[in-house]
């Protein structure tokens, strides 16, 4: 675990969150929740059959966690009238709000939504357009938002790039063809992120295949655009594009691609311009440089909701629980 994430730790324990793992009834989930109460940096809540629950943990100390079991809960019928009230106008009927509440995914938003909670984190049973969607129908967009979007923090050991190896990619989980106006948003979301969570000046690159022109069509077109309007909306952020991945974040291949740019050759979060290049971007780094991944996490939710790899480690749930605490915390 990178001294990073210590850090992480460190400002999540000065400020206890409560964050719901929606996913109780699953051993990487169990896992993690006993490393964070043993470290306690954040109060837990459990999702599940208690005695299930407890009889998975087999050994692990999961006693300090509040265990909630939608089916059974008392708190059910209330949160129930509440995601109906939420959700009447989409045609949600009361019948269905009393049903659907009962689904991990809902009663955790729920929870969130009423203040029970400061945040949510699942997704390693749960497709991502599942944690996703519940989330974007209850707790909603920040008030300064339209575009939700979801980052990784990727952390790269013996790396050179970036910052010593810290980057931001996005989007990496939700927008699958943001068009140039929600890839501006994407980017400057981002920027957000990294300065809240890494610190320090982000350099933002709007990745394409091509750089400053050297390739043409619609695709480089868009990522162009959307660098433009990024400008436009934030003059006094560093950011370029359309650039290469190399000229991105490479000083040598930057001086020969794009030399007058303040960004390239340093940049520190990576935009890419579809679903499938972040996707597949995140997991490639993840597994052939052995990074730590710690995502998709959201931004620009009204409270944090962030979602798993269903391929994630205990120690993954772990480290994004803990950066849910401190965006939790910079929502105050
Ligand atoms: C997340 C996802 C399911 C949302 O899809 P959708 O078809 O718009 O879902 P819904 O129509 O039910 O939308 C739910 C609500 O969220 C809102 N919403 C959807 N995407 C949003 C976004 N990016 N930002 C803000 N709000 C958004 C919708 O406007 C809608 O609001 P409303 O119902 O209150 O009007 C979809 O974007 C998706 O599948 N993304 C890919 C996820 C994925 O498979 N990732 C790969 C692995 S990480
Ligand atoms: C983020 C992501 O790709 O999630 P999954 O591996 O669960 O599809």
């Amino acid at each position: 675990m990178s001294k990073f994430m210590d850090k992480i730790k460190e400002t999540a324990r000065a400020d206890k969150k409560t964050i719901v793992l929606a996913e109780g009834e699953e051993r990487r989930t169990i896992d993690a929740a006993a490393q964070i109460l043993k470290e306690g940096y954040a109060n837990i809540i459990l999702l599940g059959n208690e005695s299930k629950i407890k009889s998975m943990a087999d050994g692990l100390d999961i006693s300090e966690a509040t265990i909630i079991d939608p089916d059974t809960s008392e708190l059910t019928e209330e949160l129930g009238n509440g995601l109906y009230e939420l959700r009447k106008k989409k045609g949600m009927l009361p019948a269905q709000a009393a049903e659907k509440v009962k689904d991990v995914l809902y009663f955790g938003c729920m929870l969130v939504k009423t203040g029970r909670a400061d945040g949510m984190v699942a997704g390693a049973v749960h497709a991502t357009a599942d944690v996703m969607r519940s989330s974007l129908q209850t707790i909603k967009t920040a008030p300064d938002t339209k575009v939700v979007s979801a980052f990784f923090l990727m952390m790269v050991p013996d790396c050179e790039y970036g910052n010593n190896g810290t980057f931001v990619f996005s989007d990496c989980g939700l927008n699958e063809y943001p068009d140039s106006e929600k890839l501006a948003e994407i980017a400057i979301s981002s920027s957000k992120s990294y300065k809240s969570l890494v610190g320090g000046e982000p350099k933002v690159a709007m990745l394409s295949y091509s750089t400053y022109g050297s390739a043409k069509s619609e695709q480089v077109d868009l990522v162009k655009n959307a660098a433009d309007k990024a400008k436009e909306l934030a003059p006094d952020l560093k950011l370029d594009g359309e650039l290469q991945l190399d000229a991105a974040i490479v000083p040598s291949v930057a001086s020969l691609k794009a030399p007058d740019s303040d960004v390239a050759g340093q940049a520190n979060v990576l935009i890419f311009p579809n679903l499938d290049a972040g996707n597949i971007g995140y997991k490639l780094v993840q597994r052939l440089a052995k990074a730590e991944a710690y995502g998709p996490m959201t931004q620009g939710m009204a409270k944090p909701v962030n979602d798993l790899s269903r391929g994630c480690s205990a120690e993954d749930i772990a480290g994004v629980v803990a950066i849910t605490c401190v965006q939790a915390q910079n929502q105050d």
